[in-house]
C-alpha cells in the first residue's frame, strides 16, 4: 500500500482516515493516499496558527523572504513532475498542468520579492507639528479555501501573500485535489516555515470548512468556489466580524464582430469555452456573434470542436482532458438537455466518449440559435459547453454581454480599436481581454471580477495586500 499523505498541525505531520485520490482520466489508477481531517484538527489546526501569529508577524524580512524564494525555486525545478501530479487528480492535460505548476512558482517568486518592497506613507498632519504614519499589519490567522479546478495555482495566490505579509494559515484544499496541495505544504515546510505558521487540513468542505467558518480565530477568509458555497462563507463570517474575500462563478461571455479575423475568432472561442475542459471560472460559455459573420463563424467552429483530440489527461496530443468526477459529468450532461429541451441548436458533441481506460470524457458541446434568456446561457455549467447567441450589432452584443449576474471575464474579437475601446470601458467585468480567450491571466496583476462573481478586493499582484493586510494610522505629536 502506498504511504498516507497526513496533515500538517502545529509543525506536526498527524495521521487521519485515508482516503483515496482518483485520476479522472483513469478511475482505476490511485494517485495516492491522503489523510482525512476532523472537525477536532480543523481545531487544533486553528488554535496552532493563532499561537505562532505574535512570532510571524514579527519575523524579519529576510526570513519570510529566503523561504518564499526557497519554495519558488524548488516549484520550478520540480515543474514537470509536480504538472503531471496535478493532469494525473484534476484531468486538465500535462502541458496545462506543468504551466499551472509554472504559474505557482512564479506567483512564489513574486511575493518573496513583495516582501522586500513592504512599505507604508507618512502623511503631514492638518495639524501643526503632528506627523501622521500608515502602515500596514498583517490580519491575524487566515483560513484559505480552495476549489478543484486549479489544484496548485489558486493555493500559491493566497499562501504567499498570506504568509508575505506575515499572517498565519490554515488551508483546506478541496477533496479532490490533495496531491498538490499536500506538495507545496511539504515544500514551504522544509524550507523553514516555523511550527503551525502554516497548517494543512484536508477533508470535507461540510466538516473542515465548516470548522473554519465556525471559528472566531480565524480573522480573515478567503474563498474560491460555487456560489451557494461563497454565501455560507460570507454569511458566517459577517457573525464573527471576520474579513472575507470571494471569488466564485462566471457566465463569460466573448464577443464575436463581423470585422474579425476568423482564424482569430475561432481559436480565441475554442480557448475560452473548451480548454481546461471549460472548467475555469473564467471560462466562456456564451459566444454572441454578429449577423455578418454568424454562419461562417458557427461553421469554422463547429469544425474546430468536432476535431478537438478528447483523451487521457497525460496522453501526449490531447487537447481536451476528462472532467473531474462523476457528479460534474452529470451536472455537465443535466445542462446539454436542458439546451436541447430549451430549444438551443446542439451542433456537435455532447456525448460521453469512451476510452481504453474508465474515465470522465465528454465530447465538447456547441449550442447555436440559443438566446440570452435560456437557462444554458444563464447558469454556470462549468464544463465544455458554449452557446452561440446571434445578435445584429455591436450595441446588442454589449447589451447581452452585459445582460448577466454574473461579472468576472468578458471578452471581445474585433480589428475595431473603435468597438474595442469601447468594449474596455463598458463591459460589466472585472478583466476585460481584446482579440484574446477569456481565461488565462498573468500572475501578477490583479484578478477579479464584479456583481455574484466577486466580493471583497481583488486577488493577486500588489493588489493582493488588500486583503491580506490592515491598515493603521497612527499619530505623533512632536512635543
Ligand atoms: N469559481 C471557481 O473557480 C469555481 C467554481 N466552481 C463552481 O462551483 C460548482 C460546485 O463545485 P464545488 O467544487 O462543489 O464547489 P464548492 O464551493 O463546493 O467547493 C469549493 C471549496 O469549498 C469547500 N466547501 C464545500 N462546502 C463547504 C462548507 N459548508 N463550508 C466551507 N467550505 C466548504 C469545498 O470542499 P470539498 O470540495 O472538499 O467538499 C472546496 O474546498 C461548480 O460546478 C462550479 O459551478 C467550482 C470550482 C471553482
Ligand atoms: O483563467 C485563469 O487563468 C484563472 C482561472 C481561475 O482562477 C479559476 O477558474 O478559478
Amino acid at each position: 500500500m502506498s504511504e498516507l499523505h497526513r496533515n500538517l498541525i502545529g509543525g506536526e505531520w498527524i495521521e487521519g482516515e485515508a482516503v483515496d485520490n482518483i485520476n479522472p482520466s483513469n478511475t482505476n489508477d490511485v494517485v495516492g493516499r491522503y489523510a482525512r481531517a476532523t472537525a477536532a484538527d480543523t481545531e487544533k489546526a486553528i488554535a496552532a496558527a493563532k499561537a505562532a501569529f505574535p512570532a510571524w508577524s514579527r519575523s524579519g524580512l529576510l526570513e519570510r523572504h529566503a523561504i518564499l524564494s526557497k519554495t519558488a525555486q524548488e516549484i520550478l525545478a520540480r515543474k514537470e513532475e509536480l504538472g503531471r501530479l496535478l493532469s494525473r487528480e484534476e484531468g486538465k492535460t500535462l502541458p496545462e498542468g506543468i504551466g499551472e505548476a509554472t504559474r505557482a512558482g512564479q506567483i512564489f517568486d513574486f511575493f518573496a520579492g513583495e516582501v522586500l518592497r513592504l512599505a507604508g506613507e507618512t502623511v503631514p498632519s492638518v495639524r501643526p507639528n503632528i506627523g501622521v504614519e500608515i502602515t500596514r499589519e498583517p490580519v491575524g490567522v487566515v483560513g484559505i479555501i480552495t476549489p478543484w479546478n486549479f489544484p496548485i495555482a489558486i493555493p500559491a495566490w493566497k499562501i504567499a501573500p498570506a504568509l508575505c505579509y506575515g499572517n498565519t494559515v490554515v488551508f483546506k484544499p478541496a477533496e479532490l485535489v490533495p496531491g498538490c496541495a499536500w506538495a507545496i505544504v511539504d515544500i514551504l515546510h522544509r524550507a523553514g516555515l516555523p511550527k503551525g505558521v502554516l497548517n494543512l487540513v484536508m477533508g470535507k468542505g461540510s466538516v473542515v470548512g465548516q470548522a473554519m467558518l465556525d471559528s472566531k480565530d480565524v480573522h480573515a477568509l478567503t474563498f474560491t468556489g460555487g456560489t451557494s458555497t461563497g454565501r455560507r462563507v460570507a454569511e458566517a463570517s459577517i457573525k464573527v466580524n471576520r474579513k472575507f474575500q470571494l471569488e466564485m462563478g462566471g457566465k463569460n461571455p466573448v464577443i464575436v464582430l463581423d470585422d474579425a479575423d476568423l482564424k482569430v475568432a475561432v481559436e480565441t472561442v475554442a480557448q475560452s469555452a473548451f480548454f481546461s475542459t471549460g472548467q475555469r471560472c473564467t471560462a466562456s460559455s456564451r459566444v454572441i456573434v454578429t449577423e455578418g459573420i454568424h454562419d461562417k463563424f458557427v461553421a469554422a467552429l463547429a469544425e474546430r470542436v468536432r476535431n478537438l483530440k478528447v483523451g487521457d489527461a497525460l496522453d501526449q496530443g490531447t487537447e481536451i482532458g476528462p472532467v473531474v468526477d462523476e457528479s460534474q459529468l452529470k451536472q455537465d450532461c443535466n445542462y446539454i438537455e436542458i439546451g436541447k429541451s430549451e430549444g438551443a441548436n446542439l451542433v456537435v458533441g455532447g456525448e460521453r466518449v469512451s476510452r481504453s481506460t474508465p474515465g470522465f470524457y465528454l465530447q465538447p458541446a456547441l449550442f447555436t440559435e440559443a438566446t440570452n434568456q435560456m437557462r444554458i446561457s444563464r447558469e454556470e455549467i462549468f464544463g465544455p459547453v458554449a452557446s452561440v447567441i446571434r445578435v445584429k450589432n455591436y450595441e446588442e452584443a454589449l447589451a447581452t454581454s452585459n445582460d448577466t449576474e454574473f461579472g468576472l471575464s468578458a471578452g471581445i474579437v474585433t480589428t475595431s480599436l473603435k468597438y474595442a475601446t469601447h468594449f474596455k470601458r463598458n463591459a460589466e467585468a472585472g478583466m476585460v481581454m481584446v482579440n484574446l480567450p477569456t481565461a488565462g491571466v498573468d500572475f501578477h496583476v490583479p484578478f477579479g471580477g464584479r456583481k455574484a462573481s466577486s466580493f471583497g478586493p481583488r486577488e493577486q499582484g500588489r493588489y493582493a495586500a488588500e486583503f491580506f493586510t490592515v491598515v493603521k494610522t497612527a499619530y505623533t505629536s512632536a512635543g
